[in-house]
Formats: C-alpha cells, sequence, structure tokens
C-alpha cells in the first residue's frame, strides 16, 4: 500500500518554500498538459521530482523559470506571488539547466563560461573569482578548459551545463534530468560536488530524475507526478520499497 507522507515531510512542506506552483494548469495547443499542479521545494533541501515520460516534470520546470505560460494558479518565491520570466528569475537567484545540456558546441569551456559571466552582468576580478570557484567545484572541467564543448563526453558537457549555471551563485537551482546520457557512476560523481555545495551553501534544487535510486540518495524530499498531477509527496524512504514505487507508476 502507498504510505501516507512521514511526519518529516509534513514538517518540511510546513517550512517556508523556496520556490512553489500552487494549482497551475498549463498546456500546449489546447492540450492540458498539468492539471493543477501544487508543489513546494523547502528552502535549503533538494526535492527530486519523478514520474513517466510525459508526466509534466518538464512543463513543471519551463512553468516556474517563466518560459511556458500558465492558463490558471500561480508561482511563489520566497511566499511572495510573482510571474515568472527567465530575466526575473534569474535576477532573483534562479538558475535553469534544461535537459539536454545545451551546450554550444563549437564554443570552448573557457569561452562557454566568459559568455555565462557577460550574461550574467559579472566584471573582470568578479568573473575570475567565480569562475575559480565553480573550478573548484567541478575540477574535472579544468582539464577540459580549453576543449570545445562539442567535442566533451556527455558527462562533461553536463557538468560544463550545471558550472555554467552555478556561476550566478544560484540560491535555486531547477535541475532537469541531467542524468540522461550518463552511466550511474559518472551520475553520482555530477552529483556529490551539487549536493556538498547545496549543503555548503543551503541552496534548494528541484531535481527532475528518472535515476531514482542514485537521484534519492541526495534528496532530502521526493515528489511523483503522473499525468499532469502531484499524486505522492514524501521523502525518500516512503518509496525504498520497490514495490511502492512501482504501485505509484
Ligand atoms: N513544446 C511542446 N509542444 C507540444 N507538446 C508538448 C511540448 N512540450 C511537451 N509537450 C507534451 O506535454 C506532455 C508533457 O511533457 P513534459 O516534457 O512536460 O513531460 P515530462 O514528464 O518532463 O516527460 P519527459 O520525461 O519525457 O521529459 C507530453 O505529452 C509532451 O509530448
Amino acid at each position: 500500500m502507498i504510505p501516507a507522507p512521514t511526519m518529516e515531510a509534513a514538517t518540511t512542506a510546513a517550512t517556508t518554500a523556496a520556490l512553489a506552483a500552487h494549482d497551475l494548469v498549463a498546456g500546449y495547443a489546447g492540450r492540458r498538459v498539468l492539471d493543477g499542479v501544487s508543489l513546494s521545494l523547502a528552502k535549503g533541501t533538494v526535492l527530486c521530482l519523478i514520474g513517466h515520460n510525459g508526466a509534466g516534470k518538464s512543463t513543471l520546470m519551463r512553468l516556474l523559470f517563466g518560459l511556458h505560460t500558465p492558463s490558471a494558479g500561480h508561482v511563489t518565491l520566497d511566499g511572495a506571488t510573482i510571474r515568472p520570466s527567465p530575466a526575473a528569475m534569474a535576477r532573483a537567484g534562479v538558475a535553469y539547466v534544461p535537459e539536454g545540456r545545451g551546450v554550444f558546441p563549437g564554443l570552448t569551456v573557457a569561452e562557454t563560461f566568459a559568455l555565462a559571466a557577460w550574461s550574467a552582468g559579472l566584471g573582470g576580478g568578479e568573473e575570475a573569482a567565480r569562475t575559480d570557484e565553480v573550478l573548484e567545484i567541478l575540477p574535472v572541467l579544468k582539464t577540459v578548459w580549453r576543449r570545445r564543448a562539442g567535442q566533451l563526453s556527455g558527462g562533461q558537457q553536463q557538468m560544463v551545463s550545471i558550472g555554467r549555471a552555478l556561476l550566478a551563485r544560484p540560491s535555486i537551482l531547477l535541475l532537469d534530468e541531467p542524468s540522461i546520457g550518463l552511466a550511474p557512476k559518472l551520475f553520482q560523481d555530477l552529483l556529490a560536488p551539487v549536493r556538498a555545495l547545496q549543503q555548503a551553501r543551503g541552496m534548494s534544487i528541484l531535481l527532475v530524475e528518472q535515476n531514482v535510486h542514485e537521484a534519492f540518495a541526495v534528496a532530502d524530499a521526493v515528489a511523483v507526478m503522473k499525468s499532469g498531477r502531484v499524486i505522492f509527496e514524501g521523502v525518500p524512504a516512503d518509496l525504498a520499497d520497490h514495490a511502492t514505487l512501482m504501485e505509484l507508476f
């Protein structure tokens, strides 16, 4: 039987949400894809969102970052209702790493970072300090610094993509399926420093993942989406049992 959310999950939900969706309804060309989604990312936590392909997870991410507009419902940031737009969210300290890495294949890693620093409005000294900071967190990037992003492995490209997002020192990070195309070990290598940074800085992370085992290992809370609705919210331990997880799917 599917467990009721634990007390721990209820307590987490009661703390201030860094970012939250409230009854969001949205779709494409008149086809409803989100059917009243409410979800809270508690401050300083990692929330892992799972669900079948097509459940609406990426659509929810895009709505939270302002890349798509809901037909009903609203979004709150630090408890205040906002109308998300990518520029406003970036200014507010929210970074979004979409599914599929999105690196420019012809740019070197150094050029990719320079471009990201420029779009974040970082000046020379600040750009250098923040770049050093990201290279400390993801040292493998130092080894490929002068190589074109398109020539890198999937895991390295994912690190470039996440590193570029971290340059802005976000307080909230939206990560859409960073494990795509990565072996489980590589995914762990990617998640471990991000989790360490999240804990050190009190960052809040919404992580959409299908790779449940690795993602649950770094998550404080989990939510399950099915057919445009959130059908379960709890903590990873609630879904540790394979049968329970299967029942939700
Ligand atoms: N730009 C778009 N135009 C039309 N339909 C879309 C668009 N983006 C997503 N959809 C549809 O909306 C539904 C939800 O897609 P979404 O990508 O949000 O799901 P998901 O849970 O993230 O799935 P996946 O794990 O495959 O990315 C799917 O049926 C998808 O085909």
